[in-house]
């Protein structure tokens, strides 16, 4: 059986946009968008996991909120199973450590990149979704 491989994602939001990410060339899927993120490391659940993401990749803290779906993809790697959560920076260092490019996107604009595979079930849920009604920990 192939190696499964759970990997957590951000789906960050700032006034109505939601944060889109291109990884370091030199990573794997370098040419590709995704949701800011990794694997999660035995030990963590997944919120931790997402939020020790953002501080190694933009040295920042976020509240976790819901989750937003989880996709799965079969790479000739592994099959990557990516549980995407709604996200906000509480601090704003925003270093871009591994990352080559970002952009905020509107709902509308997200079809418009090229995803990794195991993003489209993300994409997807996320163009459906009401946006409006995101809290995070009783606040937005
Ligand atoms: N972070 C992230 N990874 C994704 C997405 N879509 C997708 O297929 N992947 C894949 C790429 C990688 O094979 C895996 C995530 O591994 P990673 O390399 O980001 O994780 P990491 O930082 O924990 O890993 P490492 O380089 O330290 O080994 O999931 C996505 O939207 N975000």
């Amino acid at each position: 059986m192939k190696k499964q491989i759970n990997v957590v994602g951000a789906v960050l939001l700032e006034a109505d946009k939601i944060l889109a990410t291109k990884r370091n060339d030199d990573r794997i899927l370098g040419t590709l968008w995704e949701f800011p993120g990794g694997k999660i490391e035995p030990g963590e659940t997944p919120e931790q996991a997402l939020a020790r993401e953002m501080r190694e990749e933009f040295d920042d803290d976020i509240a976790v909120g819901a989750k937003v779906a989880t996709s799965s993809h079969e790479y000739d790697f592994g099959v990557v199973h990516l549980t995407a959560y709604y996200a906000k920076f509480l601090t704003h260092h925003f270093d871009l450590i591994a990352h080559s490019k970002v952009e905020w996107v509107t709902q509308d604009q997200l079809a418009t990149l090229n995803w990794a595979d195991a993003d489209q079930g993300i994409v997807e849920a996320l163009k459906q979704a009401d946006l409006t009604q995101v809290t995070f920990n009783g606040t937005n």
